[in-house]
């Protein structure tokens, strides 16, 4: 498998790609980034896609998620433990009042690149480039903020590898150990309904794993958890340069995270992206949004995972909650008929966006849950496995998302909006949905 010059890959077209001033200054960080240790190894990928291929076959559930942008100045020791914790609480909730097995993959140590709808962006009557993520731009609203630097696509590498190490850490010495279930909720807020009934479940939890080490089991078998990594493979230079060819296999992998997608933006069949990671092993995701046909995504499997490996492919839908019904379920029906191996996961957050009076971008709770049921009932009607969760989400008590049990409203959103793009669910509304999603779940 040979893998596209950079050239070549311009030459389709450079979608949603930042417009840098200097290309000897670009030329030089992507050379430093291919001379670069891998971030992920080979093996992690295959670990992962074998992990996705029980998804595949209905016998796991995906929980991927994490912030919509991370930010370099976010890499702090709470910040990543916080969005850890959430998810391994979240993975808790479904894995137990589910009794499914859950895959987990954050939407972390990479996602500094965002796509946008509009290049520009006019504050009092100064246009400026629009924020791009970390990985491209300043969120500073200043001409020197917002220039394209390509010393960002470094400190992309840097940032990712210092979360990366973290997450291994956490993940590996202790931290996610099942044994701590009821400590990840300490300092949270007992009085809220989720609170309260992730402490109950925390503590049915303690009790079977006393069980299972008083008849024998090992206790190490509860002191790490297998945790992954992922982001969007928006940059063509950054994503170019993290493909190396793996020594095992001769096969070219994506070594800047262990899963990658490509946005709706950037799915064009003949597109860099889909090019560039038709080539690569890693698992891929795919977004899929309402314009979406069956033909669109026969093409992309396609093309993507000519040998219908299982694991390999996973379409995440983001239909909105208006529209998830009609528009997935044709989709659907066709790519099963099809015996296409791919998973199908929900990403009920892009679908239901919109702008609140006071300006902030915001998500209804409501509808992103309105979203998830959509999602199962169509996988209901049709047969097929509803395989999993993409979401955009924090450890922390933000106010981004309205609704909820918290009943955050409009007019909270100022209180603590800290996203630098997409309204994120909070601490507490993560944990909301993980319980709602676990008794969609036990159903289907
Ligand atoms: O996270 C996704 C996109 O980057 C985001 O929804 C684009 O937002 P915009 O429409 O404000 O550019
Ligand atoms: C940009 C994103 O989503 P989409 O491509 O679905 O708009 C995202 O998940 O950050």
């Amino acid at each position: 498998m040979t893998i596209p010059s950079l050239e070549d890959l311009n030459a389709l077209g450079r979608v949603q790609q930042p417009t840098y001033g200097d290309p000897a200054a670009v030329a030089s960080a992507v050379a430093r980034l291919r001379n670069s240790p891998p971030l992920v190894f080979a093996g992690e990928c295959d670990d992962l896609t074998a992990k996705l291929a029980a998804v595949t076959r209905g016998e796991a559930f995906l929980l991927q998620g994490g912030d919509c942008a991370e930010t370099f100045a976010g890499v702090t020791a709470d910040n990543v433990k916080n969005k850890l914790r959430v998810l391994l609480q979240m993975a808790v909730v479904l894995t137990y009042a589910a009794s499914v097995p859950v895959v987990k993959v954050g939407r972390l140590a990479g996602q500094y690149a965002k796509p946008r709808s509009s290049d520009t962006e006019t504050r009092n009557g100064v246009t400026l480039p629009a924020y791009r993520g970390d990985s491209v731009n300043g969120f500073d609203f200043t001409a020197e903020a917002r220039r394209h630097d390509p010393q960002r696509l470094l400190d992309t590498y840097n940032n990712s590898a210092a979360t990366l190490n973290l997450v291994r850490a956490f993940t590996t010495g202790g931290y996610a150990d099942l044994r701590e279930v009821h400590s990840w909720n300490t300092d949270f807020v007992q009085d809220t309904v989720a609170g309260q009934k992730y402490e109950k479940l925390a503590t049915e939890i303690q009790r079977a794993l006393t069980f299972m080490e008083a008849i024998g089991a090992d206790p190490d078998e509860f002191h790490r958890v297998d945790f992954y990594s992922s982001h969007e493979a928006l940059l063509l230079d950054y994503e170019h340069a993290m493909t190396r060819i793996d020594s095992r296999t001769n096969l070219p992998y994506d070594v800047s995270a262990h899963m990658v997608w490509i946005g709706e933006r950037t799915r064009q069949i003949n597109g860099a992206h889909v090019e560039l990671l038709s080539k690569i092993q890693n698992p891929l995701g795919v977004k899929l949004g309402p314009t979406t046909t069956a033909d669109d995504a026969l093409a992309l499997a396609e093309k993507l995972n000519p040998e219908n490996i299982p694991g390999r492919l996973t379409f995440i839908t983001r239909f909105g909650a208006g529209k998830i019904r009609e528009g997935l379920q044709p989709v659907l029906e066709k790519v099963a008929a099809s015996g296409i191996a791919a998973n199908w996961i929900c990403d009920p957050m892009h679908g239901n966006t919109f702008e609140a009076s006071s300006g902030y971008k915001t998500r209804r709770f409501e509808d992103v849950m309105e979203e998830v049921q959509g999602f199962f009932d169509v996988h209901r009607a049709v047969g097929t496995w509803p395989g999993g969760l993409h979401v955009e989400l924090t450890g922390d008590d933000v106010t981004e998302c309205i609704g909820g049990g918290e009943l955050i409203d409009e007019a909270d959103l100022a209180n603590r909006y800290e996203s630098v793009c997409d309204p994120r669910l909070s601490r507490v509304q993560s944990l909301e949905m993980a319980f709602l999603v676990a008794d969609m779940l036990r159903k289907a």
